[in-house]
């Protein structure tokens, strides 16, 4: 049987009366990379320091590899990257990764390969107070990595970085997973996560609004999946009229499914033989299903 690497059940939070973490459940496997999203003010840093064991929840509970939060145990197998990171300006790179390696009582000779990793070995003697932004982000990713984690928890990870930095850290969280630890990572870059992780979970007012697969959380929005039939001007009003809807537009007819009629539709298409020149297929995004199920949440508050 697997072991969760994390399991939240019923988890509370309030502040001032407020609810910040609704009655929250759910349950981590490990080598998943899964998103928490939300609006801001959605829940997802206070979920994080109650998983960490920063902060106590006033109901239900939390276990990180059946371990109590912020027990020894926990504390050993998860690691975290916090939205900012600050580091101690007048230490180096490599120093600053030795410092934790040892808080974490790991050997000091880890620091050198996850700087390496990270891509910052050449300025691993450099004081911390030069680097750039994506440099301290990344630091912060080797320090989170110290002691190879079984948790990992990364709070907006790529905000402010460049686009070859945010790869070099969808990269590490794909290795992470690939070796068995479980990255739980909090974003608002949805383009950028469609592809990058296995499993969406939004919050909205504290609430958890949605846990699946991107596929199935589609699926379940139904929202509409938008086709392009390209063909010739001559032949734009007879295909237009044998698939017996669309919106004609110069040299293709544009027409919505849903998932449930998806293959249907396709196959009406490819009926039409040699008047279709080409198909685009375009599903709906994260950005859409993300909107759909935190505007249901916001109507039903
Ligand atoms: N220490 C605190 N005292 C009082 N209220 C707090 C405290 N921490 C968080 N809150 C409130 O709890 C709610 C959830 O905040 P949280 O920081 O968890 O949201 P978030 O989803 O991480 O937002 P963001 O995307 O802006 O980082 C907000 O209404 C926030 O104002």
């Amino acid at each position: 049987m697997t072991i969760p690497s994390l399991t939240v059940r019923n988890v509370l939070k309030r502040f001032s009366g407020q609810m910040a973490v609704d009655d929250v459940s759910f349950s981590l496997n490990p080598g998943e990379r899964v998103a928490l999203l939300g609006h801001n003010g959605a829940g997802k840093t206070t979920l994080f320091k109650i998983i960490l064991g920063f902060l106590k929840s006033d109901g239900g509970d939390v276990s990180v590899l059946q371990s109590a939060p912020g027990s020894n145990a926990a504390r050993q197998a998860s690691a975290y990257l916090p939205e900012s990171v600050a580091f101690p300006p007048a230490l180096t790179g490599e120093e600053v990764l030795k410092f934790y390696a040892r808080l974490k009582g790991r050997k000091p000779s880890e620091a050198m390969p996850l700087l390496t990793r990270v891509g910052l070995k050449d300025a691993a003697g450099r004081r911390v107070g030069t680097y750039s932004k994506g440099m301290r982000q990344r630091l912060g990713l080797a320090q989170a990595l110290i002691g190879r984690p079984r948790l990992v928890l990364l709070d907006e990870p790529t905000t402010g970085l460049d686009p070859i930095s945010r790869q070099t850290v969808y990269e590490l969280i794909g290795e992470i997973a690939e070796r068995g630890a479980t990255v739980l990572l909090s974003s608002h870059a949805l383009t950028e996560l469609e592809a990058r992780t296995d499993r969406i979970l939004i919050l909205s007012r504290g609430k958890l609004v949605a846990d699946d697969v991107l596929s199935r959380l589609r699926a379940e929005a139904g929202l509409p999946i938008r086709l392009k039939v390209w063909t010739s001007p001559e032949s734009l009003a007879e295909v237009a009229g044998r698939l017996g809807r669309g919106r004609m537009n110069g040299r293709s007819v544009e027409l919505d499914c849903t998932s449930s009629d998806k293959i249907q539709t396709l196959s009406a298409i490819s009926s039409l033989g040699g008047l279709v020149e080409d198909i685009d297929v375009h599903d709906p995004s994260l950005d859409d299903v993300y909107r759909h199920f935190s505007s249901v949440a916001e109507k039903e508050a």
